[in-house]
């Protein structure tokens, strides 16, 4: 074999001219250098190994052990020995808030205990007397608050010009129990005046921001606090209004102390003008505080609806409140929510209805023809059939999704868009503007969720039931009576914990005044309504109640109420058939009958007609229709109110659109053109009102202006003694308990926004108005 030195040759070229004694030619050769260049690679293979090792083997055999974790230090910012002593890490640490957490008490043994902490600041000394006095009256009640697994250790009064905010305001600082074997839980009150110049309550907020938005400290670290609540002082003298300073400081503090304990407001920031309604305002928030103490003391829990209760239905987040609830409004004033669709039509319902049966099996119900409710005829006993609204109904899923309370088989109670509106001060509805009704006092429920119409702009029929006579359970009035306040408070109080909410208005909210039968359905339906609204009224809850013009004789059945609506949805039998999509056959009849009984008891009830405009269904060219059924009923009033529209499927469905909304401006139009024609008719009638807000306008007749001025309002109390008086079917007119002239601001021509509040945008922004 000749290799070629001058040419490149391959290894491979030269083994396969090799001979195998070449080979071994070749081994004694070369096999020195051989073996030391295979000794060098394997030696630097080594040495790279070696420099390169990045313990790889925790992927292949993981260790069956964690190393202790280190424990969480109270303060970061405290240069006490014990906080020093602790080890290091190279990374910053972070302090974690104890959110969720139920109870923060240790002690396995003995009561748990409660420390209230009372901070306060105080310039020219006020408030310090204040939160002094205070803070006995607050031990005294306490002591009476303490239960047996509860105790309640005495309120520290802590000065904030004094008081060591590391030791209070980054984490809950750990209060050994009396006993020592555990700790404290905590509970934080606030009585902070608010100053226009440099003070401690600007340190305050500074150290507040800061904590929170330190990166070493987790943004709710003082989560582990029961929960906490703040009450301002302020002087209306100088700062007339929140928007010019009234109370600033305070809401700040509220504000911050939300985001650091996760928004554990246990009750709504309270306010009070320190030379005038101060005191009283203090004594309001302090009953709820003491109510929710007392719950803690009793539930270890804020209660629902209160972030850190651990409830389901805890309160939204911070941010997501100042947003509008994502109600939708359809057809009138009363809320209407409809987030998520669950059933499309009315059709299917019929079908789940069928299959809800817990046996699966499909009975033939009797029919009750709740009809023969009339006066003169024998009232049949109502056969037991079903229930309207069983429990595993995906029709009792849908609604309770979407915020109603189902009481009993039939009824239903849910807390209004203006309801919650009012307890923040952003407007109440236009019943406030036009009737004297405060929002946040009133309750909208119904008997029976069940209806006769499939009306184009409800998107009711979407997920309750329809028929045409009573084929359900009947519940007593008592249970259900009983159970919508119960729910309507439950859902009052779950407001507790939300933002913005007046403390003040809050206290007013646990007191139902008044009572919107109108939610969804038909409350006439219900065979005992009498029986209801009487029950109303034994507790002075004032009764507005809405029917759809197709129950006539229970529409003449019907007692005493403080204000009696008939929707009138269109002005010709065409028109209200594509609109109101009646189950009954004859409804252009029923609609007539119950014009005709509305005419009779004009002089008995304070009657309206209630027109919720839909473009391209029922305003153009209809104004001298609807005269020609004013001049036929001859109501007390004429609410005129452009429809809403939500967007939802079921309105869709309906073939409704954006478009189908009037803007605000054509609804004055239109009630121009209305008021005009029933001045050509001769009928007594003019504009009395407005709430632009809502897009609500109100016609009444004069019997309601009084020396040249409206008096739209409603002598609440007056209503009540005439009915105690005289009884549900007395002999008094709605002249009887006319209120006091509508305000100035609520007249036609001045938009009818109630000055006491402030107007926001969807977003929650403040409207300049
Ligand atoms: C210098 C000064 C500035 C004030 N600024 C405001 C203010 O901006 N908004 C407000 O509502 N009240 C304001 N007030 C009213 C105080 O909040 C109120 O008088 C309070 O009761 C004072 O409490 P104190 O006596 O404990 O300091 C101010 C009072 C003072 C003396
Ligand atoms: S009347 Fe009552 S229930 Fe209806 S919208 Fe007004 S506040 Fe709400």
């Amino acid at each position: 074999m000749q290799v070629m030195a001058s040419e490149p040759v391959g290894l491979g070229q030269i083994l396969a001219g090799l001979e195998s004694e070449d080979v071994v030619q070749l081994w004694h050769s070369y096999r020195m250098p051989i073996l030391l260049s295979i000794l060098a690679v394997l030696l630097s293979l080594r040495l790279y190994l070696r420099l390169t090792d990045k313990k790889e083997d925790l992927k292949a055999i993981p260790k069956i052990y964690e190393p202790p974790v280190e424990k969480q230090v109270p303060n970061v910012r405290s240069t006490s020995p014990a906080t020093t002593a602790k080890p290091k890490t190279q990374a910053p640490r972070r302090i974690k808030g104890e959110l969720g957490r139920k109870s923060s008490q240790d002690s396995v043994n003995g009561p748990r205990e409660i420390q209230v902490y009372l901070f306060f600041s105080s310039l020219t000394a006020t408030t310090d007397k204040i939160a002094h006095d205070y803070g006995k009256k607050l031990e005294e009640s306490l002591k009476a608050t303490t239960e047996d697994k509860v105790h309640f250790l005495p309120p520290k009064v802590l000065d904030l010009a004094e008081a060591d905010y590391d030791e209070y305001l980054i984490t809950a600082p750990k209060v050994p129990t009396r006993n020592g074997e555990g700790q404290a839980e905590l509970f934080y009150l606030f009585l902070i005046p608010s100053y226009n110049i440099d003070s401690i309550n600007d340190n305050l907020l500074e150290h507040l921001k800061e904590t929170h938005h330190d990166f070493r400290i987790d943004t709710t670290s003082l989560s582990g606090i029961l929960g906490y609540s703040v009450f301002g002082f302020g002087s209306r003298e100088g700062w007339p209004t929140e928007e010019e300073g009234y109370c600033f400081q305070a809401k700040e503090v509220d504000r911050w102390m939300a985001k650091l304990t996760g928004r554990k407001r246990a009750f709504p920031l309270g306010m009070g003008d320190v030379k005038g309604d101060g005191m009283k305002r203090l004594d309001e928030w302090n009953e709820g505080v003491l109510d929710v103490l007392g719950l803690l003391a009793r539930t270890g829990s804020l209660g629902e609806g209160v972030v850190g209760s651990g409830a389901p239905d805890e309160s939204d987040d911070e941010a997501e409140v100042d947003d509008d609830d994502g109600e939708v409004i359809l057809g009138d004033g009363e809320t209407q929510v409809l987030k998520k669709k669950s059933i499309d039509d009315v059709e299917d319902l019929g079908a789940i209805m069928k299959s809800s049966r817990p046996d699966g099996e499909t009975p033939a119900p009797i029919a009750v023809d709740f009809t023969t409710y009339g006066k003169e005829k024998k009232r049949t006993p109502v056969v037991t059939v079903k229930e309207m609204v069983p429990k595993n109904s995906p029709t009792y899923n849908s609604l309770t999704k979407q915020g109603y309370s189902i009481v009993g088989s039939h009824s239903g109670v849910k807390i209004c868009r203006w309801t919650k509106s009012a307890l923040r001060g952003r407007g109440s509805c236009y019943k406030f503007s036009f009737y004297g009704i405060n929002s946040h006092q009133c309750m909208e429920t119904t008997p029976s969720l069940s209806c006769s119409n499939k009306c184009v702009f409800c998107w009711r029929h979407g997920t309750n039931p329809v028929g045409t006579s009573w084929r359900w359970v009947v519940d007593p009035p008592d249970l259900i009576f009983a159970g919508v306040k119960e729910n309507h408070y439950k859902k009052i109080k779950m407001m507790r914990g939300v933002p913005g909410v007046r403390a003040e208005r809050f206290a007013e909210a646990m007191r139902i005044r008044h009572c919107a039968l109108s939610l969804v359905g038909e409350p006439i339906f219900y065979p005992h309504i009498n029986e209801f609204l009487g029950m109303l009224h034994s507790e002075r809850i004032s009764s507005f109640l809405v029917c759809n013009a197709q129950h006539p004789d229970q529409l003449a059945a019907l007692g005493h109420v403080t204000q009696l609506y008939v929707s009138i949805d269109a002005s010709n039998r065409e028109s209200l058939r594509k609109i109101d999509r009646p189950l009954h056959r004859d409804f252009w009849e029923r609609f007539q009958r119950c014009l005709d009984i509305l005419r009779e008891k004009r002089f008995k009830q304070r009657t309206v007609f209630r027109l919720t405009l839909v473009k391209g269904f029922n305003i153009e060219d209809e104004a001298e229709g609807y005269a020609d059924l004013v001049e036929k009923g001859l109501p007390c009033f004429v609410e005129i109110k452009g429809v809403t529209y939500c967007g939802t499927s079921t309105s869709s469905n309906a073939g409704l659109t954006m478009g189908n909304v009037p803007f605000y401006h054509e609804v004055c139009d239109f009630v121009e053109a209305l008021n005009k024609a029933l001045a050509k008719r001769g009928l007594k009638y003019g504009i009395a009102a407005e709430h632009a807000h809502s897009c609500c306008i109100l016609i009444a007749s004069e019997r309601f202006n009084v020396d040249g001025k409206w008096h739209t309002l409603i002598d609440y109390g007056k209503f009540f003694n005439l009915l105690e008086e005289k009884g549900p079917d007395g002999d008094f007119t709605p002249e009887d308990y006319m209120g006091a002239a509508t305000p100035e601001w609520a007249t036609w021509g001045n938009g009818g926004f109630d000055p006491r509040d402030q107007r926001v945008d969807r977003k929650g922004r403040v409207i300049e108005i």
